[in-house]
């Protein structure tokens, strides 16, 4: 299957998503809370590119089931995913105002733009390899974490575990793989190929937003410019 070989692609980077700290610090209750706030506002505004992401597959699909399953993804986005983070801000002080107006980072947004310039451009199967990587690997995130013992029970991270180790979100990262499945059946290996380097595109892009929510990085500061001149 299409999916399994696109899994021993991105094995390497997966697996280094388990082993960076922000990812550990949430499975051990040890991240400092300053990066989650960080890491969950960025977050939310990149939700909201998500969503356009699957609003475009909405209207490149070519069947109405796949026009269905993007649109589940997107309802599912706004207002199951996108719920926790809410109340996240809301345990944190952060008003609703404030968390949809956060200021994007360079990662964020270099993330976001990539993903919709290639659902802009290309075809229903190339938008569902744009948002694979970020249901995938969350779930698989998610479902390793549920395996250390007390951490879904943890009192602030445990809500972040249990949402991505869900059956809910399992379900929906498993109709996102069938479909990718269904639709690189057929295709030219080049077309295959397409599809491939937009996952590995996005997983590294994945791995650039775990380290950029750890560091807390917005963009090349002053400093930086004026080293660098
Ligand atoms: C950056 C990122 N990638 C993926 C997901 C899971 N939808 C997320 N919330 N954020």
């Amino acid at each position: 299957m299409f999916t399994e070989q696109l899994f021993e692609k991105v094995k390497p980077i997966w697996k280094s998503y388990l082993e960076h700290p922000f990812v550990k610090g949430i499975g051990d209750g040890t991240l400092d809370v300053d990066k989650f706030q960080f890491y969950m506002q960025q977050d939310y505004i990149y939700l909201i590119e998500y969503c356009r992401v699957f609003a475009l597959g909405s209207a490149k699909a070519s069947t109405l089931d796949t026009m269905s399953l993007f649109s589940e993804l997107l309802h599912a986005t706004l207002n199951g995913e996108m719920e926790l983070h809410r109340q996240y801000a809301e345990r944190l002080g952060i008003s609703r105002e404030e968390l949809e107006h956060t200021k994007p980072s360079a990662t964020m947004l270099a993330y976001t733009s990539y993903m919709l310039n290639k659902a802009y451009q290309g075809s229903e199967a190339d938008v569902v390899a744009c948002v694979l990587a970020c249901a995938w690997s969350y779930n698989y995130i998610g479902l390793h974490l549920n395996e250390i013992e007390g951490a879904a029970d943890h009192e602030f991270y445990g809500d972040w575990i249990r949402t991505y180790s869900s059956p809910e979100f399992t379900a929906l990262a498993e109709k996102c793989k069938a479909l990718i499945n269904e639709l690189a059946e057929g295709k030219s290996s080049q077309e295959r190929q397409q599809l491939e380097d937009i996952v590995l595109y996005t997983s590294k892009f994945e791995y650039m937003f775990w380290e950029m929510a750890y560091t807390k990085k917005m963009w090349v500061t002053e400093e930086e410019h004026v080293m660098n001149v």
